[in-house]
């Protein structure tokens, strides 16, 4: 455009032509420079070279302008940026704070659901809920019951054991509810996997004829309920927890199954020098091993005599020598009967080992565990090289054992007869109330009751002693044995009661764990047990298979209230009579149901495992870092 202009304006200027005629003079012709020369807004000339530097200049100007202009777009865009980014923040906040809110808010619905639900709720069930945290805190401070090679290398078995035995065709036949109707008819209770069929008669339990025979001399005509599910569960191999009233066989449900398991050995490859064991048996008393021991020597007599193989047992207790089993220990042996504390002992030395072991059975296992001996116990788990069949027996095993020994048990199978820790309902149970003073006379009038043999309880070793001596002055033949006494001492009591010599043995809880002496007429609690499992126990001396007794308990000012009240309960189950004063005393913990909570910990129906004594006792030994129970004794009672 501005090359135009120049080339219009460089051109000369055009003269008008005129002419003689008058003429109308034409206006001339649009002229575009001429316009464009009166046209006032038509920009003026300027130079090149000035133009050249104004176009330099302008292109200058134009490009500060645009640095400025860019800055202030770039100002304007960090404001917009900073202002988008506070609306961010301010946004982030706000959620975040509704988010607190709802959080607030649910934590406060969660509140408010679980207080809807603490008021729904008994008293009875926030007991429970409480009750349960104690067990689970006692539970957590204990250790898996195994070895400590086994627990070292994470060793779990979890394959059944395997065994020869099964049960006659025609049983394997029944169905699950005619097998079902049996238990039911025996009050049998029973869980776990694949639980061999209950047996009604030993025959069909195909034991070696010998045994039958000597069953049947013993008038033992068919198994109690514990022995008809027990043994078939025994037989297959199967772990397992017995649990059954005082006297009612358990001794046979276990020994019999060890005993066959030793001549199925002996038969395969007869033993010899320094082999075996191939099973074992712990108690918790020398007694109570000693008992056992001779049972299972003379089935096995009768199996030698019957023309079977000879199959041996060796005694391992404390306070016998064992030179006397020189014999036994030279030819090796099949069975052991034992002690823990000795058990563990002769392990140390290397008398003998586990490594053919295959069976360990556990009689009073809660005993065992209450008394201390539940490190030997882990200790001689130790010992064993590989997987062994494991049973638990006791007539008192409360959940909180159940629980802890199945931790030592493969797919174990629950054998349960009546309520753990309910009395045998053969003894008829006397409560009466005498004062301190008054006990030792009365206790002459009390022995009228019925006839020899009679045994007398006492907590206390001292008053074992008095009480003997009192009655020997009374001219009453009496024993006593408690765990001040020697072994001699302790034997001969045993012996002279047991043969009849003696008619009252005057005995510290001790003697009650299992022993079975024949015929006892009349079992008297001079003191009333603290633990109402010991008061169990007790009165089970009396009343032992399928004969009855009585028990005859003296209570008083001293007996602690919640003991009385573990007995009310005990005397209503088992449907004796329950004197006034034990009526009159009200039990806080009752249920709303009217019935008693009772005590997980130990079976109490009179307590709760908050006030359980044997709970406390256990945390004081536990603090005081005591380990066997006071009667037990080095070596084990
Ligand atoms: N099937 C049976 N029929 C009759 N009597 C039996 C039978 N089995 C065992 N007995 C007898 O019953 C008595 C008690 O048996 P055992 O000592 O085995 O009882 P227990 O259940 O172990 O008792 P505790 O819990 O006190 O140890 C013994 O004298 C025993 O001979």
């Amino acid at each position: 455009m501005a090359d135009t202009v120049q080339d219009q304006q460089e051109q000369p200027a055009q003269q008008p032509t005129y002419t003689r005629r008058r003429r109308t003079p034409t206006p001339p012709p649009p002229d575009p420079y001429a316009i464009l020369d009166e046209d006032e807004s038509a920009p003026l000339y300027v130079p090149l070279k000035q133009r050249r530097a104004q176009l330099v200049s302008k292109l200058a100007a134009k490009g500060t302008g645009g640095a400025a202009a860019a800055a202030e777009k770039r100002k304007r865009e960090e404001l917009e940026e900073e202002e988008k980014e506070r609306e961010r923040d301010e946004e982030e906040a706000r959620r975040k704070k509704r988010e607190a809110q709802t959080l607030l808010m649910e934590a406060q619905e969660v509140k408010r659901q679980k207080a809807i639900e603490e008021s729904a709720k008994t008293e009875q069930q926030k007991r429970e809920e409480e009750e349960a945290k104690i067990l689970a805190a006692q539970e957590a401070t204990r250790k898996k019951l195994a070895g400590a090679e086994e627990v070292a290398k994470g060793i779990v078995y979890t394959e059944r054991m395997k065994a020869t035995w099964r049960p006659p065709h025609y049983i394997r036949g029944k169905s699950e509810e005619e097998l079902e109707a049996i238990r039911d008819k025996f009050h049998i209770l029973v869980s776990g996997d694949d639980i061999p069929p209950p047996i009604p008669n030993f025959r069909d339990m195909k034991l070696p004829k010998p045994l039958l025979e000597y069953l049947k001399k013993k008038k033992i005509s068919a198994p109690t309920p514990i022995q008809l599910q027990g043994l078939p569960v025994a037989f297959s191999g199967r772990d397992m927890i017995g649990i059954a009233f005082t006297g009612s066989g358990k001794t046979l449900a276990f020994s019999l199954p060890l005993l066959m398991l030793a001549l199925e050995e002996e038969k395969r490859l007869p033993f010899m020098q320094g082999e075996g064991p191939v099973g074992i048996i712990m108690c918790p008393s020398r007694e109570l091993a000693r008992q056992t021991f001779e049972g299972l020597n003379e089935m096995a007599r009768c199996l030698e005599q019957g023309g079977y193989p000879q199959v041996r047992s060796l005694l391992c207790i404390g306070g016998i020598s064992m030179a006397e089993q020189g014999q036994t220990l030279a030819n090796g042996f099949h069975m052991v009967v034992a002690t823990p504390g000795r058990l563990q002992d002769m392990l140390e030395k290397r008398k003998f080992t586990l490594n053919q072991c295959k069976y360990l059975c556990m009689d009073e296992a809660d005993r065992m565990i209450d008394m201390g001996f539940e490190e030997d116990v882990r200790n001689i788990l130790s010992f064993f090289k590989h997987q062994r069949q494991t049973l638990l027996f006791s007539a008192t095993m409360p959940k909180r054992i159940q629980d802890f020994a199945q931790s030592a048990l493969v797919q174990p199978i629950l054998v349960n007869v009546g309520r753990a820790g309910a009395a045998s309902l053969n003894i008829i149970q006397e409560v009466e109330y005498v004062k301190q003073e008054a006990k030792m006379v009365y206790l002459l009038e009390c022995l009228q009751k019925t006839a020899p043999p009679v045994i007398i309880f006492s907590d206390n070793k001292n008053e074992v002693d008095d009480i003997q001596e009192y009655l020997l002055l009374k001219g009453v033949e009496a024993v006593a044995i408690h765990g001040s006494k020697t072994q001699e001492e302790r034997e001969y009591a045993i012996k002279s009661f047991k043969s009849g010599k003696k008619d009252v043995m005057v005995a510290s809880g001790v003697a009650s764990k299992g022993l079975d002496f024949s015929e006892i007429q009349h079992v008297i609690n001079f003191t009333m047990p603290k633990e109402i499992e010991d008061y169990t126990h007790q009165i089970g001396r009396t009343g032992r298979g399928d004969k009855t007794g009585i028990a005859t308990t003296f209570i008083n000012m001293q007996t602690p209230e919640q003991t009385l009240l573990d007995l009310k309960y005990l005397l209503m189950e088992a449907k004796q009579k329950v004197p006034p004063f034990l009526l009159s005393i009200e039990d806080p913990n009752v249920g709303a149901d009217g019935k008693p909570i009772g005590c997980t910990n130990c079976g109490g129906l009179g307590h709760t495992i908050r006030n359980c004594p044997k709970l406390e006792e256990n945390q004081r030994r536990t603090m005081a870092g005591i380990g066997r129970g006071g009667d037990s004794g080095g070596g084990g009672w």
